[in-house]
């Protein structure tokens, strides 16, 4: 039985240094704006693996239903399972409670050994948050912050002082194919009947096809 992830449950294991990046996200559902900003994080901070681990009952998205976990899971599986650097883990999902990231961090860092170092992966615009997460100085402790920023976007020495000014964390930037698509559009999209074709991978598409998920009256 794997017990964080189930490709690279083992990585690490040789002793030589490595990094694993974390895709946090709701994944309500997975689209093609994770998956690329995945793949250019791996490429920009040299990554071993990416795990994506879709959220229990997310922190900061209280106030909205959120498709079931198992199934949100489901569609990552189906959305990683043609990149063989990508992985899905469950430990999120199978946590009860609301879900904080300082407690994957530290099942992760309980896990691997000390020569893997913890990558997590999030969009610049939310970074600024990270101060306000649960336990943010553990969670800034644990992991490193591999930030996406769109084409054009500058981070300004005003950002960087904000996000200095609120812990000590360890962000580096990356710079990630512009995708103007989000979750809340494809369901959007979804509930008026229209395509999510080209929009995230032809599996996931057949899966929210397949349950009739997302349909009109069945979202937020
Ligand atoms: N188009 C995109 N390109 C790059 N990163 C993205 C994109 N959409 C979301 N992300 C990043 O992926 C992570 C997980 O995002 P999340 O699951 O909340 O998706 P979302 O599309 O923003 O969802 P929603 O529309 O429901 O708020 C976040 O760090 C977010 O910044
Ligand atoms: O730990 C927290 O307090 C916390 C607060 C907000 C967001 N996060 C994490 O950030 C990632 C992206 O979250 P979201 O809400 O944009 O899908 C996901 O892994 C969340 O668990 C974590």
């Amino acid at each position: 039985m794997p017990v964080v992830c189930e490709r690279f449950d083992d990585l690490g294991s040789d002793g030589a240094p490595v990094r694993l990046g974390i895709m946090g996200g709701t994944f309500d559902p997975i689209h093609l704006g994770h998956l690329a900003c995945a793949e250019q994080a791996r490429e920009a901070f040299g990554l071993a693996a990416v795990v994506f681990i879709p959220t229990g009952r997310p922190a900061f998205k209280r106030d909205r239903a959120v498709t079931d976990g198992r199934l949100r899971l489901e569609m990552c599986r189906a959305a990683v399972a043609s990149n063989p650097a990508f992985d899905v883990s469950a430990l999120e999902v199978d946590r009860p409670g609301i879900t904080y990231a300082v407690d994957t961090l530290r099942a992760l860092a309980a896990h691997y050994p000390p020569n893997v170092e913890l990558f997590f992966i999030a969009g610049a615009d939310s970074i600024l948050s990270i101060a306000r997460w649960h336990k943010s100085e553990d969670v800034a402790r644990l992991a490193r912050f591999a930030a996406a920023t769109r084409p054009g976007y500058v981070v300004t020495d005003e950002f960087k002082a904000a996000l200095a000014a609120q812990g000590d964390f360890r962000v580096d930037y990356f710079e990630v194919t512009a995708m103007a698509i989000s979750s809340s559009y494809l369901r959007r999209r979804a509930a008026s009947g229209l395509s999510l074709r080209y929009l995230t991978p032809e599996p996931v598409r057949a899966l929210i096809d397949g349950r009739g998920l997302y349909r009109a009256g069945t979202d937020e």
